[in-house]
């Protein structure tokens, strides 16, 4: 089955707290590229892996990943708000596929998404509504989380469920690499941010600026050194990126929740989206070639910036 995956990161600070012209020409350049090889690819299907910042997913149910028959977005970050042109029968047909090859996969019909999903639909695709997709969360953010083996294991059982669909494929991954951006953490919340975590109340257009506020703010204070935030870590970036490049993925089995915050921050397990993307792809196809691959650290999007391009054999 023709099969491709492209891995982006996502920042809200883009276009809001952009880093020097000339690094902005080379995330540019890559994006075109990304954009090239899409086009070339003609996929009719993209399943896209995305984590949540707390617009969708609350603490009061909280699956570690979940796929949507429906999707509707809530306009974050200056993203669009608005349905996602989800097709809900390739939906379902890889929710059925994937239950059937043994994952415990929740399903949503009606589910809430941000700015990681609307950003690369947007990016690459030039609207949320663009492509016929099937949008997957994947929890990144919200602590406790499972072992990545669980996440690779989705991933790989998406895979093998798409390649009985006789579509052109494009897995896409949202998010990271390392970054430790300032998201709320449920454990040691004051009781008001505790409650919203919980309960999910959706903010007032005053409470989404001032939120969006404090995250440009934080992107600001990152780039002028003043900051408690993880750095950015382009070791463990470019570790991750070898093993995806080299196809070892079971060798992210071994990476813990713990270290990978440790190492690269608190949303670093937004990485999550690119193992089960990367999974995808080789299920999909058997074995796959990286065709282009850039990375930089970008402290001004508080992010491990990396945009690859991968074609199944
Ligand atoms: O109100 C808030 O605090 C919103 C925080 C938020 O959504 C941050 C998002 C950061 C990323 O998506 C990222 O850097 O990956
Ligand atoms: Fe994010």
């Amino acid at each position: 089955m023709p099969a491709a995956a492209v891995g982006l990161s996502h920042s809200p600070l883009i276009g809001k707290n952009d880093p020097a012209p000339e690094v902005l020409a080379r995330v540019d350049e890559a994006v075109d590229t990304a954009r090239t090889f899409i086009r070339a690819f003609e996929p009719d299907l993209v399943v896209l892996y995305a984590p949540d910042h707390y617009n969708g997913f609350f603490y009061k149910e909280m699956p570690p990943f979940c796929l949507a028959t429906e999707a509707h977005a809530v306009g974050d970050f200056g993203t669009t708000a608005g349905p996602l042109s989800v097709d809900t029968a390739a939906a379902k047909a890889l929710a059925q596929g994937v239950l059937d090859r043994g994952v415990d996969l929740t399903v949503s019909a009606r589910m809430t998404v941000d700015h990681g999903f609307a950003q690369p639909l947007e990016v690459l695709f030039g609207g949320i509504d663009q492509v016929p997709v099937v949008p997957v969360f994947v929890n990144g953010v919200a602590t406790p989380l499972g072992p990545v083996s669980r996440i690779r294991a989705l991933g790989t059982a998406i895979g093998e469920a798409a390649a009985d669909l006789d579509r052109r494929v494009l897995f896409l991954a949202s998010g990271g690499l390392s970054h430790d951006p300032p998201v709320p953490v449920l454990d040691g919340a004051p009781p008001r941010v505790a409650d919203a975590l919980i309960e999910g109340h959706p903010p007032t257009p005053e409470q989404r600026a001032k939120g969006e506020q404090r995250v440009v703010q934080a992107g600001r204070d990152y780039v002028a050194g003043s900051t408690a935030m993880i750095p950015i870590n382009p070791a463990w970036d470019n570790r991750l990126l070898d093993r995806l490049e080299r196809g070892e993925l079971a060798e992210f089995d071994s990476w813990t929740v713990d270290g990978m915050a440790k190492e690269a921050g608190g949303s670093a397990h937004e990485v999550r989206t690119w193992i089960a993307a990367f999974a995808s792809l080789a299920a999909a196809s058997g074995a796959y070639d990286m065709v282009s691959r850039f990375y930089e650290a970008i402290p001004a999007w508080i992010a491990g910036f990396a945009v690859v391009t991968a074609q199944g054999r």
